[in-house]
């Protein structure tokens, strides 16, 4: 592979005696990751259940390698079922070594088209919340698929310039991810595209705006919080040399150490500023990761060891919501309600134009942002009815809704209702002579309404039923094609 010259030269600077062993790795094939949805899924349970032959990725635990040369995970209803991200293993790693606990509030400041940011939507749980926001709007919107197909409600998807969040969010959020717009360095064997767009636009180029951003998140931490700053890249001027930007503007902020791995190398200090050996890189000649860097920084005077729980730090401070609820709950949003057994607060519905949102708590007035999605989408009031949402569908577990179509990944109506198919499911219901379902719930199809179809016990989305017909629901933008 023809690398550019004054990469070259930088790289033997960097590495030293090991810049032959780094130049070496370009002739070996890249990595493909798989990271399982905690969020749907447990590990364990995905094991069971998975059709490949994976490999741990020693320092994810939820991580594998995959063979991406044999098999495409992408092509598989489970994928549909959102149980797992496709992701480059060390791009895991920065939303796995921010330690987000459940119920925070959380950022990503650069966050299309999702691959870290659904890894923390899974930490948070379904409390708390998830902004994600990404200056492109157009990527935003690939954002926003990733995190409705992870079943991520509490979320709230943005496109705005950094600078702009901060008189919404000031000292607002418990964590935030940078991950950075960077000259890519780490992504050049993954993608020989990245190397033409290193020479049109290189690190000085970006290393002005990560220090614009990474200021810019400081203002919106709370005193006590955590960044982590992560790029997949290897010159010092947008790693190193931006958190140092950040520690001379904000001295309140401390570099942490995180879990390690044996594969890691420390950061490179500068002056006096021996602790940027907290900091991380990753090189794909030290472990098997395409490369990347990453900083975690704490603000305030606490220390990266103090314990305070998010919980004890929520009562002391409280943030007014701004849903304020639906006056009376339309009598079709009522009825489909009734099929849900899971507990909603009436005080978090919110409807805009015809549609239903469930908001998180506590958020601030967001008049003036630009955002693709506050909440979760529940469905749209048409009239006299109420029609559930794909993101719904996404979000919910199979018990969780009362009328449930549960094929087996053997079936082939998996596929065809992927396709938006109307199917024949006269076997399923409970007026047929075969009342038992293949690979069923346990419980009787009713013969009419809503029905959440799902694979081996995993939401997939709805379905209309009538007299042993499935009328397709399927998102249409989401449909498999034939
Ligand atoms: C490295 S990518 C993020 C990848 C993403 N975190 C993931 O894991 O899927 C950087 C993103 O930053 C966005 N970006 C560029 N400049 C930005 C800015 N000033 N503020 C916010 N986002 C920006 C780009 O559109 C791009 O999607």
């Amino acid at each position: 592979m023809k690398l550019p010259v004054a990469f070259e030269e930088k790289m033997k600077d960097l590495l030293g005696e090991e810049f032959q062993d780094y130049i070496d790795c370009y002739e070996e094939k890249r990595y493909y990751g798989l990271r399982v949805n905690t969020l749907k899924i447990s590990v364990e349970d995905f094991q069971k259940i998975c059709p490949w032959k994976l490999e741990p990725i020693p320092w994810i635990e939820n991580g594998f390698y995959y063979d991406g040369d044999s098999i495409q995970p992408a092509k598989h209803p489970y994928y549909a079922a959102g149980l797992y991200y496709l992701q480059e293993p060390s791009a895991m790693t920065p939303a796995n070594r921010l330690p987000v606990q459940p119920r925070e509030k959380v950022l990503d400041v650069c966050a299309a088209p999702g691959g870290k940011a659904t890894e923390l939507a899974s930490k948070l749980g379904r409390e708390g919340v998830l902004a994600a926001n990404d200056i492109s709007s157009s990527r935003a919107k690939g954002l926003l698929k990733n995190l409705e197909l992870s079943g991520v409600g509490n979320l709230l998807v943005l496109s705005e310039e950094p600078g702009k969040l901060i008189s919404y969010f000031r000292e607002y959020f418990d964590k935030i991810l940078i991950d950075a717009p960077c000259s890519g360095e780490g992504m050049f064997r993954k993608e020989k595209r990245m190397v033409k767009a290193w020479e049109e636009h290189g690190p000085e180029f970006f290393s002005k705006i990560q220090k614009s951003i990474i200021a810019q998140a400081a203002e919106m931490l709370k005193p006590g919080g955590m960044i982590l700053y992560s790029t997949c890249t290897f010159d010092r001027r947008e790693n190193e040399e931006t958190i140092l930007s950040l520690l001379e503007q904000f001295p309140e902020f401390e570099i942490c150490e995180m879990k390690g791995y044996e594969g890691f190398r420390p950061g490179i200090p500068k002056d006096d500023r021996e602790d940027l050996v907290k900091t991380v890189r990753i090189f794909p000649h030290c472990m098997k990761g395409e490369g990347h860097y990453l900083a975690l920084l704490k603000k305030g005077s606490e220390g990266c060891e103090n314990t305070e729980t998010n919980l004890e730090r929520q009562k002391k401070q409280t943030v007014p919501g701004s849903a304020g609820g639906l006056k009376k709950i339309p009598e079709e949003l009522e009825e489909f309600l009734g099929h849900l057994t899971l507990p909603l607060d009436p005080s978090r519905l919110d409807l805009k134009k015809e549609r239903v949102y469930y908001m998180p708590a506590e958020l601030p007035d967001l008049k003036g942002i630009r955002f693709l999605r506050t909440g979760l989408l529940l469905g749209e009031l048409k009239k006299n009815r109420f029609e559930p949402s794909q993101a719904l569908a996404m979000y919910l577990k199979m018990e969780e809704y009362d009328q449930v179509l549960n094929l087996s990944v053997e079936d082939e109506r998996v596929h065809r209702y992927l396709k938006g198919e109307t199917l024949d499911v006269s076997d399923l219901c409970s007026n047929s002579s075969q009342k038992k379902q293949k690979a069923g719930s346990g419980r009787k199809q009713k013969d009419k309404g809503w029905s959440l179809v799902c694979v081996d016990g995993y939401p997939l989305g709805w379905g209309k039923l009538a007299s042993g017909t499935l009328k397709n629901k399927y998102l249409p933008g989401w449909r498999w094609q034939s």
